[in-house]
């Protein structure tokens, strides 16, 4: 089965432009979960651009289906994640002025940062997953971190999808199986829509979760937020 979590950042966004609490971001996440989200994914930014230092810690008692974190993992994020101790960090190696995340880690060239990092999470019992292009080459080295899982960076399969899906799978598909080789767990997001969601999990069987939240959130404008989670859900079903 894949784990359908919802990131919420656009609704932190949304919130910030006016400076209250409408709409809130704990209430969302309260609503996607009864909604059938199996996961809440925030990424607080340095900059606290969408979710604050404070929504995650407000987020916290009220996440009961899976929290995941991302982030680059500066100081005070490894710190922050410690103390709220989610049941997954996800590493994303963007820098702070980046508009989105754009790049999956160099495993090798971070190799020995990213198992101080790695191994301080586990020791914590928190769940580890890195951000990874589809390189088959990066694979082992990301299976040499003690990583739990890698998160494809599913950009480049959204941009190209419309114009030739088969080729756009491709190398998502050979580095899922060399994922598998390995015994890292495999999750996906960045970009992943209504339209695009099904074939990429139809083609990845071994997707354990997928992270969703700018299409999703956009989409909800004109569904509303229990369809849109519903049509995600149906998208993911192997039934
Ligand atoms: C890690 C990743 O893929 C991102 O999609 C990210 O969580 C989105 O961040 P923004 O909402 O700041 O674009
Ligand atoms: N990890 C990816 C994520 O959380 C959401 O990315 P996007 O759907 O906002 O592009």
């Amino acid at each position: 089965m894949t784990k359908l979590s919802v990131n919420i950042n656009k609704i932190a966004t949304l919130r910030n432009a006016r400076g209250g609490d409408l709409p809130s971001v704990v209430e969302a996440a309260v609503k996607l979960q009864e909604f059938g989200a199996q996961g809440i994914t925030i990424h607080p930014r340095p900059d606290e651009r969408h979710i604050t230092r404070k929504d995650v810690y407000d987020l916290k008692p009220l996440v009961s289906t899976e929290f995941n974190i991302e982030g680059n993992p500066h100081r005070p994020f490894i710190d922050m994640v410690l103390e709220i101790k989610p049941e997954q960090v996800t590493l994303v190696p963007d820098a702070d002025d980046a508009i989105t995340s754009n790049a999956g880690w160099d495993c090798e060239m971070h190799l020995g940062f990213l198992k101080n990092v790695i191994s301080e999470f586990k020791k914590a019992g928190i769940r580890t997953s890195i951000f990874l292009d589809p390189n088959l080459e990066m694979v082992k080295f990301a299976a040499e971190t003690g990583t739990d899982r890698i998160e494809l960076y599913t950009e480049a399969y959204a941009k190209n999808y419309s114009r030739d899906k088969e080729e756009a799978i491709k190398p998502y598909v050979e580095t899922a199986k060399e994922a598998e080789k390995y015994g890292l767990g495999v999750n996906a997001g960045h970009d992943l829509s209504l339209e695009n969601l099904k074939y990429f999990s139809d083609q990845i069987p071994n997707l354990l979760e997928v992270s969703i939240g700018h299409a999703l959130i956009s989409e909800a404008l004109y569904m509303g937020l229990e369809n849109t989670v519903q049509a995600y859900l149906k998208r993911l079903a192997k039934w």
